[in-house]
């Protein structure tokens, strides 16, 4: 490995551990030592290294490490480099003494004070995340020299240490203090906060003492329950060091809180065996979760989907806040795809930019296609599907053999790794791509509203428009044109002083103004029948009122499954603009839609066509889906109790529950991940969505 560092002084003088980047997770990485054996077998011929490792001459505040990786493309059988840019990154020749002075040591005296901070080792099979968190024979890993000094502060300061390890197999925590291994439950209160229930505590008073019940804890973790080595194998290993201080009345406090965990080795599901990438699936879950969970909190998003899987769950509290968050990136000395993969991940949870495709050697075309996929994918890490993200797992269709191939999607389909079969490179995963909701906003307007939109929104007129804002942004403008369009079945709007229809007034002012209030706008049909009846002052028929005066929720998804249909049966809606440009006398036009397959998108994202049919119904499809979510929602935080005894799933219990939330908070389901609160589990949830989704067509 070669490098510009400074030398090993002046590094342990930086105090990283304290995040210089600001960023509430600091993401490094670590290239592990050769083994014994590795050492052995290329005793006279070293291997060229893979990884090369720029370094700034001085740590500021933002100074990052790049990494440039050498790898052979097996899709093209030609030589490629990528970098990847890390908060910093430990060489072969930097010891666990060395990464724990800088990172975790200085963490260690907050923790004695009531803070939070977690380590989170991951990395492909074999990576040294075992070896850098517990250790090895006379190698003490970081938590070992963790607990030394934690043990030596808490007894200068009268505090006590105490520990729990776990493990999270398949979504579920086992407790491995427990000579049963019982399942831990995972509770959250109202306030968010978490209780382990049923986790152990065990004193430590002694190194050693922790250290013997440490390392018999990871084999008996291989023994447990009788599970099979590949579940083990596939296993995240959690270890919990509480810090607690004696109240007044001499009963133990907990102050602070250090989590180590140690992630299952990161696999590509694409190389197993089907039974075995279903498993592998469920265990990356986690790793693509937490990344995202990353992604959120680093770039200050407001939801962080800490609950899409056990692991974040279980840590959502010393993740948010002003805990602090290690993420430890374990790299393979030699060429390891996985390793790749997990490097391309690392880099986009650091921040959303941050990979940067150096160089492709020897083909042209594929340098384009490289380049392409590198700038598409600048945005989240993974896309794990949820509630939040409800367009994800279908709008990445593209032509075969291009990235994020979806085939066959259900709706509420479990989560899965999207990606080609082809797609070697570790570009390949899905994100939250801009330009592939361009073409479905350009194909209902003209390139000169496109333009205007984009005026209006003061953005540039090119790839970077948020097709999320100009599309509801569209949407409205389309609506103001002519609202009655959009009316469906079942419905009329009636307005006090305008007998045909009414919209929000407020939406009547201007068009800037109503692309602002627009922000709730998704889907055209399905909010307009929805958001004008009910809020805005206009009535739907009497029939489909209740004796609450509300419609119940079989009677308004009937209205949303008919309002779907036709939207699905109608033809796209192209807006023409007149020849003066005048926004007040667009006219929209029913057409014909005419599809050019194989259209591509530009550069500047000139694109107005859809690519192909599938991807025109999976669009749409993928908004039903989001429109019924909601529809729920809303009927969940508006309901009375009776029409909420009436879902599938609620009694006379949760209904209750229900109404106390709604007491706390006007809105207290604001995605589905939120049913949680009243005892739902995300399995069952998703199958009285599914439910819902089928009675709509049965
Ligand atoms: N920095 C290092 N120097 C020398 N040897 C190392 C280093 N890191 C790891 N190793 C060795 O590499 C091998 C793999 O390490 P380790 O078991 O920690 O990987 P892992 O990522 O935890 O693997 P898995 O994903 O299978 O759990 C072990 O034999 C370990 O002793």
């Amino acid at each position: 490995m070669t490098s510009s560092t400074p030398g090993p002084d002046q590094n342990l003088k930086v105090k990283m551990g304290v995040n210089p980047s600001r960023r509430p997770v600091r993401v490094i990485g670590r290239i592990r030592g050769f083994t014994c054996q590795e050492s052995e077998s290329f005793s006279h011929d070293s291997p060229k290294p893979w990884i090369t490792v720029s370094k700034p001459e001085h740590h500021g505040a933002s100074s990052e490490t790049t990494l440039t990786l050498s790898f052979l493309d097996q899709f093209n059988n030609s030589q490629k480099e990528a970098s990847y840019k890390l908060d910093y990154c430990y060489e072969q020749d930097e010891d666990t003494g060395t990464l724990f002075a800088r990172e975790i040591e200085p963490l260690t005296s907050d923790v004695l004070n009531g803070g939070h901070a977690s380590i989170i080792a991951y990395g492909a099979r074999g990576s040294g995340k075992t070896y850098t968190i517990q250790g090895a024979e006379n190698k003490p890993g970081i938590a070992v020299m963790t607990m030394t000094e934690l043990l030596s502060k808490a007894e200068e300061t009268g505090k006590s240490v105490s520990i729990s390890i776990f493990e999270v197999q398949q979504e579920h925590a086992y407790d491995l203090l427990d000579p049963k291994h019982s399942e831990v439950q995972v509770l959250e209160d109202c306030r968010g906060k978490i209780n382990l229930k049923g986790l152990s505590k065990v004193p430590v008073k002694s190194i050693l003492e922790f250290q013997n019940i440490y390392f018999s804890m990871s084999n008996i973790s291989k023994s447990a329950h009788k599970i099979p080595h590949e579940h083990t194998r596939r296993s995240h290993k959690c270890l919990i060091i509480h810090v607690l201080a004696m109240n007044d009345n001499s009963t133990p406090k907990l102050v602070g809180k250090m989590n180590f965990v140690d992630l299952a080795g990161y696999e590509d599901s694409r190389r197993i065996s089907r039974d075995g990438s279903a498993l592998l699936d469920r265990t990356n879950k986690s790793l693509h979760t937490l990344l995202n969970v990353v992604y959120a909190l680093n770039a200050n998003e407001m939801h962080v989907p800490y609950r899409e899987s056990k692991l974040t769950h279980i840590f959502k509290e010393s993740l948010r806040g002003t805990g602090h968050v290690v993420l430890l990136t374990c790299l393979n000395p030699h060429v390891c795809q996985d390793t790749l993969r997990t490097l391309s991940l690392a880099s986009r949870s650091c921040q959303s930019t941050n990979h940067v495709l150096t160089e492709s050697l020897n083909n042209a075309k594929s340098s384009a296609r490289f380049k392409m996929l590198s700038s598409q994918n600048s945005m989240k890490p993974f896309c794990t599907p949820s509630a939040r993200q409800p367009a994800v797992s279908s709008l990445h269709l593209s032509a075969k053999g291009t990235s994020c191939v979806s085939k066959g999607r259900k709706l509420f389909e479990e989560g899965k790794n999207i990606t080609s079969n082809q797609t070697r490179l570790p570009q390949d995963d899905c994100s939250d791509k801009k330009l592939e909701f361009v073409p479905e906003i350009a194909a209902a307007v003209s390139p000169s509203m496109l333009k205007k939109v984009s005026q209006e929104k003061s953005i540039p007129e090119s790839v970077a428009v948020s097709p999320s804002k100009l599309k509801k942004a569209l949407q409205v403008e389309s609506i103001l044109d002519n609202p009655s369009a959009f009316v469906p079945d079942g419905l009329v709007f009636q307005e006090k002083s305008n007998p045909e229809f009414s919209l929000d007034p407020e939406l009547k002012e201007n068009d800037i103004s109503a692309h602002k209030r627009s922000k709730n706008l998704e889907l055209i049909p399905a909010v307009v029948c929805e958001k004008s009846p009910l809020q805005d002052g206009s009535v739907i028929r009497k029939e489909t009122l209740n004796e609450h005066g509300s419609p119940p929720l079989s009677e308004r998804l009937r209205q949303l499954s008919n309002s779907l249909k036709s939207f699905c049966s109608s033809t796209p809606l192209h807006v023409k603009m007149l020849d003066n440009g005048d926004a007040q006398h667009n006219v929209i036009e029913p057409k014909t839609p005419i599809f050019e397959y194989g259209a591509r998108v530009t550069e500047r994202s000139e694109i107005t066509k859809y690519s192909s049919p599938w991807e025109l119904l999976s669009k749409r499809s993928s908004g039903m889906k989001d429109s019924l979510v909601q529809e729920y929602l809303r009927f969940l935080n508006s309901a009375s109790k009776e029409e909420l005894k009436g879902l599938r799933g609620i009694g006379e219990k949760r209904a209750t529950y229900i109404l106390q939330l709604r007491e706390e908070s006007p809105e207290p389901f604001k995605s589905l991940d939120d049913l949680q609160d009243i005892g739902l589990s995300a399995k069952q949830v998703k199958g009285m969505m599914k439910k819902m989704a089928g009675d709509l067509f049965s």
